[in-house]
């Protein structure tokens, strides 16, 4: 294979019978992603690739994880959009199919200068939309990082990898401290200090956290606490915040941080004033009270929201919440075992249109988790509608708490057929194939009036500094095959696709489809 060529090796026939593999774009922990372009519809998607998705437990509940919470909140638009899951055929190995992305946050930034001031705002105001939608779903993203922020040449963001969201309201049935973080390997540069000193206070405000670390990654153009191990993340925490109140310590009681907060930090000080001293005073600001020592007292997504820093984007009519919280069909609290975890995302998530081996495969272990009734009775058993199937509104009338949710869905079909009236034009003035997403012509004209999103003239630059792009990330598990390092490196990106940042914008929401199991209601998006 010649060094252009996309290796394409790993991948299952059918696969590549499915989708013109054009190149490999992203190697995280758990897989490699392909940029590839489906034959039939010649759409441009993202492949991903998860090796061993099942190998253990933990790797299976992950996957389950990632699956059920990606297929609740694809809705959103600044949310990655799963467009289909295939098992591949050793029934070890799953793909999933979402919609292509440019490039990533990571690289954006460590490519430097690309991010003009604005960009920031719009970047910040689309992650504290997207967060404020999970947060209203009560389940928690975790593992918000650069590299798990996607970005296309319209400056909109998307944000992916959901394989260690939980849901609060399955935590909270857990009695405190019993399991609920022992599987917890976020990057630990953007780590809340609650999380690295082992606490089991557990809130959001793991997430607003993370998103302080963010915005000040952007402002700085380097990560503001690169701990390169957990005491020394959180020293340079302690170096940089201003102490606790005594209030503050109880978040830290019969932790080590309730030692370490307590003592004046070694090594030298600077305030965030101090690091961020280039940086607009409202972005400061917004730092400042997203990294918060104390998880109760930080910004929730809906205050970070009202801030300044992001007052030119915000508009609560497209900021949508949900109105129940989503919890995914198996109880996250209770580890199953892998042949649960596979049973279900089987019959839950992956496509009919897969090879039929592995429909075959998934059959056999559905069966063997069925009851006599579920054996004697198949059609209880068939799979239920896939992601990349039309999904379904409830029929079921709606209690008062849902009508919020309905009326966005009308919303949302409204704004979809402006984008898609926009889409044209826009996308062929950027020169771009796909994915690409447009502004919602009131949002346009918002933004046009608030504020001038300039275009940037490239993030050719972020594509590039991806070629050098070793490891920046702390590494958190090794896959067996053949990958080379833990953490995100990336492919370079070819010439042709060198992208743009346009202005955007894209108000958006989602459809309900409703799905009772196991006797509890949940919502899926
Ligand atoms: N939809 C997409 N479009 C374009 N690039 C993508 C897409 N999804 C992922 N990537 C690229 O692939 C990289 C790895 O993807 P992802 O984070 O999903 O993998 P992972 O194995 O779960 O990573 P991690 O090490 O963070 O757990 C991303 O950082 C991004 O650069």
């Amino acid at each position: 294979m010649t060094s252009g060529e996309p290796q394409t090796l790993e991948l299952d026939d059918f696969i590549i019978k499915k989708y013109e593999i054009k190149k490999r774009i992203g190697k995280g922990a758990y897989g490699i992603v392909w940029k590839a372009c489906e034959r039939k519809s010649k759409k441009v998607v993202a492949l991903k690739k998860i090796f061993d998705a099942f190998t253990n437990q933990t790797d299976a509940q992950r996957t389950y994880r990632e699956i059920m919470f990606l297929k609740a909140f694809s809705g959103h638009p600044n949310v990655i959009r799963l467009l289909g899951v295939h098992s591949a055929l050793n029934y070890k190995d799953i793909y999933l199919v979402f919609e292509y992305m440019d490039t990533d946050l990571h690289r954006v930034i460590l490519s430097k200068d690309i991010l003009k001031d604005v960009h920031k705002r719009y970047i910040m105001y689309q992650l504290l939309k997207a967060t404020l939608f999970l947060h209203s779903g009560n389940v928690i993203h975790r593992d918000q990082k650069p590299s798990n922020i996607l970005i296309d040449t319209n400056c909109t963001c998307k944000i992916a990898d959901f394989g260690l969201a939980r849901s609060l309201s399955q935590l909270s049935d857990t009695p405190v401290g019993h399991g609920d973080l022992t599987d917890y390997v976020a990057t630990r540069w953007y780590r809340a200090p609650e999380i690295l000193v082992g606490s089991t206070c557990y809130t959001k405000g793991i997430d607003m956290w993370s998103l302080g670390c963010i915005l000040a990654e952007m402002l700085l153009e380097k990560p503001v606490f690169p701990g390169p191990s957990s005491i020394q993340q959180l020293q340079l925490i302690s170096q940089t915040l201003p102490p606790p109140t005594k209030e503050d310590m109880k978040i830290f009681a019969g932790t080590y941080g309730s030692k370490l907060f307590s003592q004046k930090p070694p090594g030298k000080h600077a305030t965030l004033d101090e690091i961020l001293r280039e940086a607009p005073s409202d972005a400061v600001d917004l730092v400042k009270k997203l990294l918060v020592l104390n998880p109760l007292k930080r910004l929730t997504a809906a205050e970070a929201l009202k801030h300044d820093y992001v007052a030119k984007f915000h508009a609560i009519d497209s900021e949508p919440v949900l109105c129940n919280p989503v919890t995914p069909p198996l109880n996250d609290n209770v580890m199953l075992s892998v042949d649960e975890y596979r049973s279900k995302l089987y019959e839950l998530a992956v496509a009919p249109s897969a090879a039929s081996g592995s429909r075959h495969h998934a059959s056999r272990s559905r069966r063997q988790h069925q009851t006599p009734q579920q054996q004697s009775n198949p059609s209880k058993n068939q799979l239920r509608p896939t992601a990349t199937e039309p999904k379904q509104v409830a029929s079921r009338p709606r209690p008062a708490t849902q009508a919020s949710l309905a009326s966005y869905s009308t919303a949302e079909a409204r704004r979809n057929s402006l984008q898609k009236k926009d889409s044209s034009s826009n996308l062929a003035s950027s020169g771009m194939g796909a994915g690409g997403e447009n502004f919602s012509k009131t949002t346009a004209k918002k933004m046009e009036r608030k504020s001038s999103l300039p275009i940037l003239s490239s993030v050719s630059a972020a594509a590039a500094a991806s070629s050098n792009n070793k490891c920046l990330m702390p590494a958190s598990k090794t896959v067996s095959s053949g990958l080379a390092h833990p953490s995100t490196t990336s492919q370079p990106l070819s010439g042709q696709d060198k992208p743009k940042l346009r202005r955007t914008s894209t108000p958006g929401g989602t459809q309900a489809t409703k799905a009772s199991i196991s006797g509890q209601r949940q919502w899926w998006y």
